[in-house]
């Protein structure tokens, strides 16, 4: 399931041997916090277990891009929630965006949301949604998102 992008990057889903780099790749967004190699793996195991009606479709997709030497540069999710309206449709979910400092500005994120997206609307999708900062507006417009909201939230 790798995809070739433009100069040399690919995109694939995210495999056992990603962790320390997709921690890496993941700082640029958030404190990652300790995660031990088995809560990862049992992670990855878990997300292996849930698929959408058609058994092909997973609703975990974490998927990161590469450059010619396999190095990660950048990592995100969109995770496909099946609901009872829209007559039982499917919202998808972009999460955690991160594109490693050294390869910002490079045109990965956008390849990654391009991507993401597409998984997206494969799977049926009748809507994307994601949050983000203000200032990440800008990078979401160029990717085809506008602006339907505000985020509320309530943190432990
Ligand atoms: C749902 C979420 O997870 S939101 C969290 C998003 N992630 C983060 O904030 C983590 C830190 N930042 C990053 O990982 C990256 O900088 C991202 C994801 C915001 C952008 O990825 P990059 O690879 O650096 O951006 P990319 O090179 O693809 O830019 C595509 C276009 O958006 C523009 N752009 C990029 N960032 C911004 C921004 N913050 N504001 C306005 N425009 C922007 C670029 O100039 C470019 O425009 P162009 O096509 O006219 O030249």
């Amino acid at each position: 399931m790798i995809q070739q992008l433009e100069n040399g990057f690919s995109i694939r889903p995210i495999s056992l041997n990603d962790f320390e780099e997709v921690k890496d790749t993941l700082s640029a967004l958030t404190v990652v916090g300790e995660i031990s190699p088995e809560i990862y793996a049992s992670l990855l195991k878990y997300w292996d277990t849930l698929y959408l009606d058609d058994n092909k479709t997973k609703v975990y997709n974490v998927h990161v891009i590469v450059d010619s030497s396999g190095t990660i540069c950048a990592v995100g999710t969109i995770f496909l929630e099946k609901k009872i309206i829209h007559c039982g449709g499917i919202v998808g979910h972009i999460e955690d965006i991160s594109v490693n400092k050294k390869c910002q500005g490079m045109k990965l994120g956008k390849l990654l949301i391009e991507h993401l997206t597409n998984v997206g609307r494969k799977a049926g999708c009748y809507k994307i949604i994601l949050d983000c900062d203000v200032k990440n507006t800008g990078f979401y417009e160029k990717c085809g998102y506008s602006n339907a909201g505000v985020e509320m939230q309530i943190r432990f």
